[in-house]
């Protein structure tokens, strides 16, 4: 995609897409992740070939997209409504795109056979779709989708109608999926979860830009900017100043006046007052005396797999220490008690604002 942008007509015109370009790869299992309204179902619907770009190109395998229609695309769609025919057994709405398409029926009946089998619902291939349930509605709609064998598939939240438990379930079934046929996947959600156990990579958006685009690691370890740290996962914000600075490598000099190593964003060198990104378990509490940050344990709050420690820094700001609970340990500190807070050299990102 080079520079795609999507406005919607009408008074006020709607700026769906103000600017998009990404590189996607053969067989990659990429993500479009942004809060509800940031146009990432335009950006979808725009490779579908459902809308048409207001401006820019899109290329797939060096072939312009812009005057095939949909059915001529090598890409198909798993809505968010599996959109099923209740009426038909599983193995008939998986052979049906095939039978549109005119393939003979012994071609027809052996993918129908293989995709059950992908997709383990071998066993229930007769049984009508409006009876079962809707994490084996998910499956036949995957499979339906995936028959025709298109070099790219679209998948739209295809996971949102499921329970919690299914959708942890299905979210490893579709990586599977993915790995196994080579399809490269273009998987759009709201739920930063999804999108780093499942992605090769993601492009964070915000109203109709791409904010980043990196590895799941990446780009929750070195969020650029103060949008996708505070979406992706949870943040500390730190008050720095930066001392030094060469590359991405920088000094800042915290409220405390200490001097710690930090991150910059890629491409660009901050000067004066910054804001550093840190992960609640990327930093630990530790006795006044050997804290970056000294302040007050305000709140010590229990979650069975971590607790939460809440310290009110002496510069007024809060901070959370998210730590691993062992049956073994405890920490030793109380609410109240005067501590401090400690990260390693390197872990602080400094954001873009
Ligand atoms: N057909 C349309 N006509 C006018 N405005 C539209 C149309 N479709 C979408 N929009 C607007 O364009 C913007 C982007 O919508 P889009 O559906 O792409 O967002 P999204 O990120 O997929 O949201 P969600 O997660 O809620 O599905 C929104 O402000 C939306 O209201």
């Amino acid at each position: 995609m080079r520079n795609l942008r999507k406005v919607y007509p009408g008074s006020p015109e709607v700026v769906a897409l103000a600017d998009a370009s990404i590189d996607i790869e053969d067989n990659e299992f990429f993500t479009l992740l942004g809060p509800s309204g940031c146009g990432k179902t335009t950006l979808l619907r725009m490779i579908a070939g459902f809308e048409h770009p207001t401006s820019g190109t899109l290329t797939m395998h060096g072939k312009d997209l812009a005057n095939l229609p949909p059915y001529q695309r090598p890409v198909n769609t798993v809505f968010q409504s599996y959109a099923l025919f209740p009426h038909m057994t599983v193995a008939q709405n998986i052979g049906f795109g095939l039978e549109m398409l005119g393939k003979p029926k012994a071609e027809i009946k052996q993918t129908v056979g293989e995709m059950m089998e992908l997709v383990k619902m071998s066993q229930m291939a007769d049984r009508q779709t409006g009876q079962i349930s809707g994490g084996q509605q998910q499956r036949v709609a995957l499979a339906r989708a995936l028959a025709p064998r298109p070099r790219v598939l679209l998948l739209d939240e295809p996971l949102s109608a499921l329970d919690f438990k299914l959708r942890k379930d299905m979210q490893l079934e579709l990586k599977r999926l993915q790995m196994e046929t080579g399809i490269t996947f273009i998987f759009v959600t709201h739920d930063q979860e999804e999108a780093l156990t499942m992605s090769d990579r993601i492009a964070v958006m915000s109203a109709g830009t791409i904010r980043q685009i990196g590895g799941p690691r990446d780009i929750y370890d070195h969020p650029a900017e103060r949008f996708v740290a505070d979406f992706i996962g949870d943040t500390n914000f730190v008050p720095a100043e930066v001392a030094a600075s060469k590359g991405t490598d920088a000094d800042v000099t915290l409220s405390s006046g200490k001097v710690i190593a930090a991150r910059m964003p890629e491409g660009e060198a901050m000067q004066g007052k910054v804001t550093l990104a840190v992960r609640p378990e990327h930093a630990s509490i530790c006795p006044e005396a050997e804290a970056l940050l000294p302040g007050t344990l305000s709140e010590i709050v229990y979650f069975g797999t971590d607790t939460h420690y809440h310290v009110a820094l002496d510069d007024g700001t809060g901070f959370v220490v998210r730590r691993q609970n062992r049956p073994d340990e405890i920490s030793g500190f109380s609410t109240g008690d005067r501590i401090g807070v400690q990260f390693a050299p390197g872990v602080g990102q400094v954001l873009r604002d």
